[in-house]
């Protein structure tokens, strides 16, 4: 499903990210080795990825996910540059710019009034579902819409406010039909055709999980959502989050893949 990832090492300064969590600040030495272990599932799921030196300028620069929307096409890959809506994080987008021309065929950059970040865009087949929120508004979906149509992809907007900074903290995808996500999204009419795993009270966190295909990767502590997820025949990789998830982080933002 993918051949190729991008993700960044992450920044001493992680802890001075931004995040609503309450969780405390991050354990750095535990930061890396569990990015470390996130990087092997991706090599072992068969995905070359190219690692990126921390940016110590930008805390939450270890999301790179926010940064960019991966469009794959006939013969090649379009990496659409996004611009966030947290002002703190305009600056990645620049430094993941240069990363990205070197590994894609065509760089499209969000202009204007646009907002957008990569955490609120869910893929699932042809279809682009984008999360409008305080991270991503309206002229930011109306660029990127236009953008993804020129490659055969439909978009569809999807207004929320609740509170969570990113749609894929809501929700994701366990494989091509079935979306894992909070009960807030449950009777949601965009995601309507899809099959729905909701994620038990207090595990939350686990609405962002990772597939790719060969490999699904959830977030390991949360035994109940590995008791729905056993009882409904997927076998994932838990992986250890806990640094990540003090700064709100999940598993799909620790990388760009195409
Ligand atoms: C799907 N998610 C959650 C993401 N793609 N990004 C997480 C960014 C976390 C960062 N501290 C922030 O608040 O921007």
């Amino acid at each position: 499903m993918f051949s190729k990832a991008v993700v960044r090492h992450p920044a001493q300064n992680l802890g001075q990210g931004l995040t609503g969590a309450d969780l405390g600040c991050p354990d750095m030495e535990l930061a890396f080795a569990q990015h470390r272990t996130y990087v092997d599932c991706l090599k072992q799921a068969g995905i070359k990825v190219t690692a990126l030196d921390a940016v110590e300028e930008y805390p939450d620069s270890v999301f790179v996910e926010d940064t960019a929307v991966m469009i794959p096409f006939d013969g090649g890959t379009a990496a659409f540059l996004t611009c966030p809506g947290a002002d703190s994080r305009r600056g990645e987008v620049d430094v993941i710019q240069s990363a990205l021309s070197i590994e894609v065929d065509e760089i499209i950059r969000m202009e204007g009034e646009g907002l957008m970040e990569g955490g609120d865009v869910l893929l699932m087949g042809k279809i682009f579902y984008v999360g409008i929120d305080t991270r991503t508004n309206m002229a930011g979906y109306e660029q990127f819409s236009k953008a993804v149509g020129r490659f055969g992809y439909k978009s569809i907007p999807v207004p929320y406010n609740d509170g969570m900074p990113h749609l894929k903290t809501e929700l994701s995808a366990l494989d091509e039909e079935t979306l894992i996500m909070s009960c807030r999204f449950k009777e949601h009419k965009a995601f309507s055709k899809f099959e729905k795993l909701i994620t038990p009270e207090d595990e939350e966190y686990c609405a962002n999980c990772l597939y790719l295909g060969r490999k699904l990767l959830v977030p390991a502590g949360f035994p109940a959502t590995a008791e729905l997820l056993d009882k409904k025949g997927f076998t994932p990789d838990y992986i250890n989050m806990s640094e990540f998830q003090k700064m709100d982080g999940g598993l799909t933002c620790l990388s760009l893949r195409w």
